[in-house]
């Protein structure tokens, strides 16, 4: 069975917030997005540049049409722009019984009004005391307590002024704008105050209270409790904000496909390494190149994904010499590799295509062999890293990796390192995914 969820907000042409978040949302969630739409916004990631409203008997009329064939499991408000829009909506959805999210949308991230002066009063005394929850940021909650909002007690206080005097079921008062290091929300609901915390992300925020009242939405219409619906929001919008595509000029949008595309790309890359490293354990002359420090086998997400180690899957505890054999000593894990994820991670900073690497134990024949093959070859000298470098925990891979593609002015199939004191020589091999940095491992040692 599909559950439905309805919007009734602005649109915005740069698809960072309003409608077109709401849908991007519900889709992420496996939820059937209907909108009515409030007003069309000519904007983009810097300003809006043109608000037209759309007619309140056209909004209702929407809203009117989707329940009545389609039905509808839960709604938001966004963006409601006039007084008339407001009352026409708070009319028609009396009607219907499903719970509805209000995100009391007023000033967008650009600075623009959403919302007319002479409209907050209709907003207070309709649509409020219809909501489910009510999701104000601070200076929203400032509006619609009448209090100052300096703390996270104040934030309390207000979401209580909104629930005991403004009538709303539920509120949440965001601390996007609390200038917290953790972004902390509070909720009131069923007379008690539940907190909802995640570390401040540098990252996209344009969409940001659109999205996160999005997934509230979408959860209570798959049927979750509203404290549930909260938690699963707050993670997707943390994630959305985190991942965020930086496009436009001015304030870049949620990416709400990091909360499906993440996952999905996880079990791309570890299928994938999965295979190659399977076929990497057939090879027969391994065992002569596995390093004293043993050998691993590294694939990152996709660019937009690929932030840390935890977005690098590898061999947990490596490839290690057995015998006359080798062996990995776990299994795929993501975060597995520390020396190759740093590799990989700012091999990708000049070609984010190539996501792939293992390392070899060097020896001065395979290089030759690689450059006779027409492989790529560069290289860095440890006893070159510049001391301020060497001091810094973790910096040597990617000032080495820097340097071997900075001196070559091209892309490297192949970087090695002629090691130092205590640091072991080693060859790095690249390539776009594991079959291809297999198949280049397999040219060298076949
Ligand atoms: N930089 C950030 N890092 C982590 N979480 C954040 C950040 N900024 C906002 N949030 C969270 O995102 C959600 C939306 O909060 P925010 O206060 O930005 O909403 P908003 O101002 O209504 O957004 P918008 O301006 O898009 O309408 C909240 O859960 C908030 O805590
Ligand atoms: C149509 C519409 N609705 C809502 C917002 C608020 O979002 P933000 O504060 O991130 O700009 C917006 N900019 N446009």
């Amino acid at each position: 069975m599909i559950r439905k969820a309805l919007t009734i907000a602005g649109s915005d042409s740069g698809g960072g917030a309003g409608i077109e978040a709401d849908l991007k949302t519900f889709s992420a969630f496996g939820v059937h997005g209907l909108v009515a739409i409030t007003s069309v916004t000519a904007q983009n990631t810097q300003e809006v540049r043109a608000i037209y409203d759309v007619t309140p008997e056209v909004v209702a009329k929407q809203i009117e049409a989707v329940v009545e064939d389609i039905g509808v499991d839960a709604a938001k408000t966004g963006m409601l722009s006039n007084a008339e829009i407001i009352k026409a909506v708070a009319k028609t959805v009396k009607k219907y019984d499903f719970p509805l999210v209000v995100d009391p949308v007023m000033i967008a991230k650009s600075g623009a009004p959403l919302l007319r002066e002479d409209a907050m009063d209709a907003l207070i005394e309709k649509i409020i005391p219809l909501a489910k929850v009510v999701t104000p940021n601070r200076p929203e909650a400032e509006k619609l307590s009448g209090i100052k909002i300096e703390s996270l007690e104040d934030a309390k206080k207000a979401a209580k002024i909104i629930v005991e005097e403004l009538g709303a079921e539920g509120a949440i008062v965001k601390g996007g704008h609390l200038g917290l290091s953790e972004a902390v929300d509070v909720l009131y609901f069923n007379g008690e105050f539940k907190e909802y915390r995640a570390p401040f992300v540098q990252g996209c925020t344009h969409g940001t209270g659109c999205s996160f009242s999005a997934a509230i939405t979408a959860n209570l219409a798959k049927g979750k409790k509203l404290e549930e619906a909260v938690r699963i929001a707050k993670k997707f919008i943390t994630m959305g904000i985190y991942y965020g595509a930086k496009i436009g000029h001015g304030h870049c949008p949620v990416n709400q496909n990091a909360w499906i595309e993440i996952p999905a790309e996880k079990w791309r890359v570890y299928e994938s390494l999965s295979k190659a490293v399977k076929e990497l354990l057939t090879l027969e002359n391994l065992p002569k190149y596995v390093p004293e420090v043993g050998m691993n086998f590294v694939y990152a997400l996709p660019k937009l994904y690929a932030k840390d180690k935890d977005d690098v899957a590898g061999v947990k505890g490596r490839i290690v010499k057995f015998g006359n054999t080798v062996k990995p000593v776990g299994g795929i894990e993501f975060g597995a590799s520390d020396h190759l994820a740093r590799a990989i991670l700012t091999f990708m900073e000049f070609f984010p295509e190539v996501r792939s690497a293992l390392n070899l134990k060097y020896s001065e024949e395979l290089i030759k062999k690689a450059s006779s093959l027409g492989l790529k070859v560069s290289f860095y000298d440890r006893r070159e890293e510049p001391e301020e470098i060497k001091a810094k925990e973790g910096g040597t891979i990617p000032w080495g990796i820097k340097t071997a593609i900075e001196r070559l002015n091209d892309r490297p199939d192949v970087i090695y390192h002629l090691g130092d004191r205590g640091k072991e020589p080693m060859i790095l091999i690249f390539g776009e995914s594991p079959e291809v940095t297999l198949k280049k491992l397999k040219m060298l040692i076949g």
